[in-house]
């Protein structure tokens, strides 16, 4: 399976290239990126040795083509117009926003551009997902944010517990937000501080929450999500509350998260009383989740950990992956987080 990464110099790039390094079915064509072709890979990317002496090269469809699948990590509204030169042969596997939601006119809303169309969506936990990805020849990659809140409030839905409400503050590390230059992403902004972004409704992950959310409850779930920037490289801690319904217990909700998943390869629902932390996800395809009842608020609270990196994206991608091309949905990708 040769495989091509568009965005081969950003973070989500380098991401989906350390983990096809690992993986036994993947030879690793074409590597492009926009401004650094021309660079050394091991100039731009040191920690992937074993393709250091590789030169990035321009995104276009001719250097991208004769692959067996074209991984795109680009900015949004890039991999749109990519995706429609490569034609059918590639499977085609969009870490960006670009064809992720149903709802144009919720697109339009949050991206501020036309709606370029809906592949299948690549959270293989989501009930009927798997269905969707086996054999298909596009994918979008869900978007960080939304990977770890639908992992931690998915089984709420499920099993009719919760009300269609939720409110959900996550915290990420900064490779979150790329790695282009931004000056609140530098070091003496970011260390020693927590600080809230996007709040009020605004950040474009909210419909992409209320889509697979609504999804699973059968009715619109509304959403209100305040992101966070955390001191850290790596990671999602996604806090999620819901409203329960009336006359749900502390052991029904431990029960149908059990139920929702059990035989997840990927996602682990922790003994009661163990919290979710971001370092024993880091680097790992992994989601780590726990739930309780708040019974004196009414409300579910459901925390869910991941690598925004690696479950969060580029894992996640090659799950997908995986089941798009019939190999074995664990195939390549680490279950071991980095930590301490
Ligand atoms: N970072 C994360 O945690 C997550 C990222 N994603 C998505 O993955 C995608 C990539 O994100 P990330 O890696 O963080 O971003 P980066 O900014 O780190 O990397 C962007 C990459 O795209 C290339 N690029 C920039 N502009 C263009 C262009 N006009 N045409 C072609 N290539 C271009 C850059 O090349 P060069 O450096 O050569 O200019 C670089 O390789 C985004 O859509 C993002 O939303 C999804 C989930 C999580
Ligand atoms: C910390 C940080 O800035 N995070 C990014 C997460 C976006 C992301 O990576 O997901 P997409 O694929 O949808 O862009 C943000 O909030 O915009």
């Amino acid at each position: 399976m040769r495989a091509a990464v568009a965005g081969a110099s950003g973070y989500a790039g380098g991401e989906i290239l350390r983990l096809l390094l690992g993986h036994p079915e993947a030879e690793i064509g074409a590597l492009t990126g926009n401004s650094n072709a021309g660079q050394p890979l091991g100039a731009l990317q040191p920690q992937l040795t074993p393709l250091a002496g590789r030169t990035l090269q321009p995104t276009t469809p001719e250097i991208l083509a004769g692959h067996d699948v074209v991984f795109l990590a680009l900015p949004h509204g890039e991999s749109a117009a990519v995706a429609e030169r490569l034609g059918d042969a590639a499977l085609i596997i969009d870490c960006g926003a670009d064809f992720r939601l149903t709802d144009a006119g919720a697109w339009r809303h949050y991206y501020g551009t036309p709606h370029a169309g809906t592949w299948p969506y690549g959270l293989p936990e989501l009930p009927g997902a798997r269905d969707a990805l086996r054999g298909s020849r596009r994918i979008a990659v869900p978007g960080c944010y939304p990977t770890a809140v639908t992992l931690a409030l998915f089984p709420a839905y499920a099993a009719g517990l919760a009300e269609p409400e939720a409110v959900i503050v996550a915290a990420s590390g900064t490779s979150g937000a790329g790695k282009a230059l931004k000056p609140h992403l530098l070091g003496s902004e970011v260390m020693g501080a927590m600080s809230p972004y996007g709040v009020g409704g605004v950040h474009r992950h909210t419909p992409e929450m209320i889509q697979n959310l609504s999804a699973v409850a059968g009715e619109e779930v509304t959403v209100s999500f305040t992101p966070t920037l955390a001191p850290m490289p790596r990671g999602i801690l996604a806090t999620c509350t819901a409203r329960a319904r009336p006359g749900v217990t502390a052991a029904a909700v431990r029960e149908s998260y059990a139920k929702a998943l059990a035989g997840e390869p990927f996602v682990r629902l922790l003994p009661e009383g163990q919290w979710p932390t971001t370092a024993a996800v880091a680097g790992a395809n992994t989601a780590l989740i726990q739930v309780a009842l708040d019974e004196r608020a009414g409300r579910i609270v459901a925390i869910g950990a991941i690598d925004n990196l690696t479950k969060g994206t580029a894992g996640g991608a090659v799950q997908a992956m995986n089941i798009a091309l019939g190999l074995p949905e664990e195939l390549g990708l680490p279950l071991t987080g980095l930590a301490p």
